[in-house]
């Protein structure tokens, strides 16, 4: 295969896809896997374009003395306008990120009745409102508009856009939302202007607040939470499983075995390479202070299905798994080693961090607060991103493997030759919970933790140490302690799981695609609450039944996963409490960056939808 045709940093023009427009663009690498160039576009908006739809600077230098078609269009109906500036003046508009390329906007001067410019900067629904008026309708769409770039207009494509405007008389005003509320009742001429100021790829500030209680919280938590999980381990190990049964027999000694630690790093290893793959779709992740986007490659599923095999094959040739059961404590031992190492690590290179790669909380100056919360917010070594890594691969994968060692222990401790409906229901629940994590792992790259947390101790320590081994405590409690369920106890906990899941998938459906396109017609049905900062929030369906019905729908799943483990002890309940505790707690903190980003609206998004969780309850 011949190599690359353009290497990295070099200029050159990339069409845009779904059209026939050149951009300038600067080549920001190339992936030899999927034979995609990764581009940086002059607006800043990054994407993958392949070798065929990029041509070199110079087979679009004008020749001497002969304007391009676009600039004799665009002088003889604009007058003295240059491409790619507005009607109104001629200042350089907002940086856009990359979104949906289709929705390019065409501009037209309703006085002249004439084109006066193809946009083709994807329209963002963030910062700006764009009208569409067709006689008496009125439509309100959400858009960020338009930065400078020099835009090649193929005749052609001007003319079919012209045909297709012409038949759809569709005229499209821009202007900021906040002006045309104010000019309501101001002269019509006035109350139409395009592209009203120069902007910025607003991404809002986010102002420093301490959260779990700041130092002291932190220093509570870190010092806490390693021997719960001990406790917590340890009393599904004992036969008698109740809370006051608590006589460790283990010193912290017996936590330590350097082997362990070496199968662990080697897991760690392989669940590394697994994500380095060049398998699997790039996404982009939020927008961050720069206005740029990260990619992302998306191949946790390849990777599961990749351990799923290489488990297969080590229990063909009858490799002990049950060494991992036997080892637990010191397999969790091992992680938070790691986890610790890494979170020191992560605190010395942010060192070198800009302020725009801090999170809010990472500005913060206390030392024990920021080694907690993280600074960094996207610490990658090359393009291996280890926040992200930890979050999906090692979290995730972890999780769902240490739950079928389970399986296989309680089959072996139990001398059973199937594993019993509890763990196979415990373990269905939760593998299905990831794949549907995994599946969706493009909207976690909008969640809370992977686009505005910093990479510390408490998510290297959630993510390598407390999903894997306390998220199984289930089913490690069923190892030592078989419950009989009857099958209408197994239906019952089936249909609460798939209550939860219902409610759990669909709210965050709901909220994806309208994040993704606020006007996509399969949610016409919803209400919204325009906001000044652009971006409106859902008000109906699932986001006007609770504020948070994402979090309902997680915390029915996760009493649901408690159930079959019957009622002899409390410990199989722990991440029932465990999870409804954390989203509370998340509740207010996700509120609080809400009420800074969307101010007023948000008060009138609580005030029409009262309750956080649960209606009546919380
Ligand atoms: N099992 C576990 O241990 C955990 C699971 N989770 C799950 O992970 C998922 C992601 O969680 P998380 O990131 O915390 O929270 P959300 O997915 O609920 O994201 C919150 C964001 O959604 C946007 N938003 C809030 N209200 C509205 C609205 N009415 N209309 C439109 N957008 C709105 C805001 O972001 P913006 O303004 O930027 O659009 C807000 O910051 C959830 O499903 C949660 O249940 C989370 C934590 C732990
Ligand atoms: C022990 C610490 C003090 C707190 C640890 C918190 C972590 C366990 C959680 C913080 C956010 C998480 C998310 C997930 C798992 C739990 C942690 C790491 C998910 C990956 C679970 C699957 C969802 O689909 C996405 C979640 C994102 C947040």
């Amino acid at each position: 295969m011949p190599g690359p045709r353009f290497s990295d940093g070099d200029s050159a023009m990339a069409r845009w896809p779904g059209s026939n427009l050149y951009f300038e663009i600067q080549i920001l690498s190339f992936d030899s896997g999927s034979q995609l160039y990764s581009v940086l576009f002059k607006d800043g908006t990054e994407m993958n374009i392949k070798e065929s739809d990029i041509r070199s600077l110079n087979i679009f230098r004008p020749k001497r003395g002969s304007a391009s078609p676009s600039r004799r269009r665009s002088r003889s109906r604009t007058r003295s306008r240059s491409p790619g500036r507005t009607p109104t003046q001629g200042r350089s508009p907002a940086r856009t990120p990359k979104t949906d390329p289709k929705s390019s906007p065409v501009v037209r001067d309703s006085r002249k009745g004439d084109i006066l410019k193809v946009h083709l900067t994807p329209l963002k629904p963030q910062d700006f409102i764009v009208e569409t008026r067709n006689g008496k309708d009125a439509i309100t769409r959400h858009a960020k508009l338009y930065r400078e770039s020099p835009v090649i207009q193929a005749e052609e494509e001007l003319k079919v856009y012209e045909k297709q405007i012409k038949n759809q008389k569709v005229l499209r005003y821009i202007q900021r939302k906040e002006y045309f509320a104010e000019s309501e009742n101001k002269d019509v001429n006035k109350k139409f202007i395009l592209n009203p100021e120069p902007t910025r790829n607003i991404v809002p500030v986010e102002k420093p607040v301490v959260e779990f209680g700041g130092a002291i919280g932190a220093t509570l938590v870190m010092l806490s939470m390693p021997p719960l999980l001990y406790y917590l381990l340890h009393m599904c190990a004992q036969k008698d499983a109740s809370l006051w049964n608590f006589y460790p027999h283990w010193t912290f000694r017996d936590l330590w075995e350097s082997t362990v630690f070496g199968y662990f790093a080697l897991w760690i290893l392989l669940l590394e390479l697994f994500y380095l793959l060049p398998i699997g779709p790039i996404a982009h992740g939020v927008p961050l202070a720069t206005g740029k986007r990260l990619s992302y490659r998306i191949n946790g599923l390849f990777a599961l299905f990749f351990i799923g095999v290489l488990v297969a094959v080590l229990l063909y040739y009858k490799i002990n798994l049950l060494y991992v059961y036997q080892h637990l404590h010191q397999f969790a031992a091992s992680a938070t080693l790691l986890s610790v190492i890494l979170s020191a690590y992560l605190f010395v290179r942010s060192r070198k961090a800009s302020q725009e790669e801090l999170s809010a909380a990472g500005k913060s100056r206390n030392f024990i607060y920021t080694f907690f919360m993280g600074r960094e917010l996207n610490p990658r070594i090359g393009k291996f991103d280890l926040k992200h890594f930890s979050a999906v691969h090692a979290a995730l994968i972890g999780w769902v493997f240490i739950n079928f060692i389970m399986l296989l222990a309680e089959m072996d401790i139990q001398q059973l030759e199937s594993p019993s409906a509890s763990m196979i229901s415990v373990n269905a629940f939760q593998l299905f919970y990831v794949l549907h994590a995994l599946w969706n792992q493009e909207s976690m790259l909008s969640s809370l933790d992977i686009a505005h947390e910093g990479f510390g101790f408490m998510l290297a320590f959630g993510n390598l140490v407390w999903v894997p081994f306390a998220y199984s405590l289930q089913a490690a409690y069923l190892v030592k302690h078989p419950v009989e369920i009857s099958w209408a106890v197994l239906g019952a906990v089936v249909a609460m799981n798939t209550f939860g899941y219902i409610i759990f998938r669909s709210a965050n459906n709901q909220k994806n695609a309208f994040r993704r396109n606020p006007e996509d017609p399969r949610l016409s049905y919803l209400k919204s609450i325009p906001t000044s900062c652009g971006s409106p929030l859902l008000a109906s369906g699932w986001w006007g039944f609770v504020r948070h019905p994402n979090y309902l729908g997680d915390i029915i799943m996760a009493w649901a996963w408690c159930l079959p483990c019957g009622f002899n002890d409390v410990l199989p309940y722990f991440y029932g409490f465990f999870l409804t505790g954390l989203l509370i707690h998340r509740v207010s903190r996700v509120e609080h960056r809400c009420r800074q980003k969307y101010s007023h609206d948000w008060d009138k998004y609580c005030h029409l939808v009262p309750y956080r969780i649960l209606p009546y309850v919380y």
